[in-house]
């Protein structure tokens, strides 16, 4: 029997912080992943679907040559040389988590192997017993499939299955208009695909500002994708070589949606099969294990980061967790996770960043919300490079304390950090328009829309009226 100070369940990014990070403070740490380390981000997430929202790019923008005043060129996409691509992006990546390195940090690992609950501190790992002060369970999320009748008999590929295609379909029915929905639309469209999204809400990423997706279904359109908002899917079936999905608005109307392919991106849950919860008193919730303000779970000195938490599905945030749970596991000293300032991007062309409450969620709360907005449209850096397109809007009180950030447009997961950056660190819009920002360049759009602030305050009404005053006055004493 192994005596630890912490055993991390799952090798995902949030497994991977604890575990370095326990290691490196001279705990002795266990990590139990039955698959290979790095998990979904690096595997089936963040880094393949990067690289190919990036060829997607390439092939859009080879397309649009005639733009840039070049030759019109054929664009041919080599679908097997952009998944090679991928996979070596994923391999090169894949160098940060190399079990070698984990090994060197001091951490004692049980790969290919999974993990089940004994009691809360006590785990069962192929037979052996691993004791511990403290566990970290990270066992991340899956793909949930909706009830969808005769879709087990027709067949489909999730997001995993997606990503070993070795051949690109000639039609994908995509079937959720999430995050995953939206990137792996719009990147078979860009490849040639011909792609039908049906999705419940009636605009794609239905979390953002309802403006941001009316705004990206615009884009989406524009690379061919046809977008069935407000349809549920519910049946299935293959005829005439294609696999035809029928989804019902909420009057009962029907629509059809016809491929080659169905892509199931519908949401997410918690992965605890197996882990045998109950033996330790492991509580969950809808969304996935519970835990307290301090990520401890139902069991004594049992925490959760990451995915499994339900909160928040991003590398990012599982990070966070993963150095929070990490510290109350080791330390009598606890600190509560913080979602209060929580920044996420979807990879779509152009891109779609968000930080904060929507204008929406905002006006629920408050009666003095303030909204300053500016169009790419209208950015010099934008025009130049051809991509005019998307805005940026910022959501204050009245006091300019800024309450959301939102911004669908090139480059946008680039530009939300000051946004984010001043949210946490209580920096007023004023502040944001004040700041020098590089000319000519995509930033500005945050300076841009801040900047409406002072049009608003200095440029209109009582206080222009005054300004006026001030100047007649001057010009009549100096003349
Ligand atoms: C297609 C896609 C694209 C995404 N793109 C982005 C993005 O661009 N940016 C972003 O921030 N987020 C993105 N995400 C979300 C991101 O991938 C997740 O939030 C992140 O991977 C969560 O990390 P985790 O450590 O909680 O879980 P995971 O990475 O899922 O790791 C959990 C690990 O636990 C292991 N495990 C499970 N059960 C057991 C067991 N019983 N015993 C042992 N091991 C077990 C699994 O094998 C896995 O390796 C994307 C997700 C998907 C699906
Ligand atoms: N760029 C990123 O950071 C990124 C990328 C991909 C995924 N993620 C993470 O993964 C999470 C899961 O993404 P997702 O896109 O799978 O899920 P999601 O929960 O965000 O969206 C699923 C969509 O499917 C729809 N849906 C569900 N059942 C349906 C049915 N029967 N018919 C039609 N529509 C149906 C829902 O209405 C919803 O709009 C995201 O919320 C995000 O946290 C992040």
């Amino acid at each position: 029997m192994g005596a630890y100070d912490l055993v991390v369940v799952g090798g995902g990014t949030a497994g991977l912080v604890a575990a370095a990070g326990g290691a490196s403070l001279g705990a002795r740490v266990a990590l139990v992943e039955r698959d290979k380390l790095g998990g979904d981000c690096l595997h089936y997430g963040c880094v393949p679907t990067k690289t190919l929202v990036r060829s997607a790019k390439v092939a859009h923008t080879l397309a649009r040559a005639r733009d840039f005043g070049m030759k019109p060129v054929r664009v041919e996409v080599d679908f097997p040389a952009v998944m090679e691509r991928m996979r070596r992006a994923v391999e090169t990546v894949g160098a940060h988590d190399d079990p070698a390195r984990f090994e060197r940090m001091g951490v004692e690992l049980y790969l290919g192997k999974e993990a089940r609950f004994e009691s809360p501190r006590e785990l069962s790992v192929s037979g052996k017993r691993l004791k511990s002060v403290s566990v970290i369970l990270a066992t991340g999320s899956h793909s949930v499939t909706p009830r969808i009748e005769g879709i087990e008999e027709v067949g489909y590929v999730t997001h995993v299955e997606a990503l070993g295609l070795e051949r690109l379909p000639s039609s994908l029915v995509v079937v959720g208009s999430g995050p995953i929905g939206c990137e792996f639309a719009q990147i078979f469209a860009r490849f040639g695909c011909r792609v039908t999204m049906v999705c419940a809400s009636p605009l794609p990423l239905p979390r953002e500002d309802p403006e941001i997706g009316e705004a990206l279904l615009r884009f989406l359109e524009d690379d061919g994708v046809a977008h069935h908002g407000g349809f549920v899917a519910r049946e299935a079936r293959a005829e005439g070589g294609e696999k035809v999905v029928t989804a019902y608005d909420a009057d009962g109307q029907a629509v059809e949606a016809r491929g080659e392919e169905i892509l199931i991106a519908a949401g997410r849950a918690a992965t605890v099969g197996g882990l045998g919860l109950e033996n330790a008193g492991i509580a969950q919730v809808s969304t996935g294990v519970m835990v307290d303000e301090y990520l401890c779970t139902s069991a004594p000195d049992v925490y959760a980061a990451g995915d499994v938490t339900g909160k928040h599905l991003y590398t990012h945030v599982a990070d966070y967790q993963a150095k929070v749970a990490l510290g109350n596991a080791l330390f009598p000293i606890k600190r509560k996770a913080d979602y209060s300032v929580v920044p996420w991007t979807t990879f779509t062309d152009p891109e779609v960043a968000r930080v904060g409450l929507t204008e929406r969620q905002a006006r629920e709360r408050r009666d003095d919300v303030k909204v300053y907005r500016y169009g790419f449209d209208d950015l010099d850096r934008a025009v130049a490079d051809g991509e005019p397109n998307g805005f940026a809007k910022i959501v204050t009180d009245g006091k300019g304390r800024i309450l959301g950030g939102h911004i669908i447009g090139p480059d946008a997961g680039n530009l939300i950090p000051e946004v984010v950056l001043a949210m946490r660190r209580n920096i007023p819009v004023q502040a944001l328009s004040t700041t020098i920002h590089v000319y000519p360049t995509l930033s500005e759009v945050v300076k841009r829309a801040a900047d409406n602030y002072y049009r608003e305050k200095l440029f209109t009404g009582r206080n222009r009226k005054l300004l006026s005053a001030f100047f007649g006055l001057k010009r009549r004493l100096l003349s």
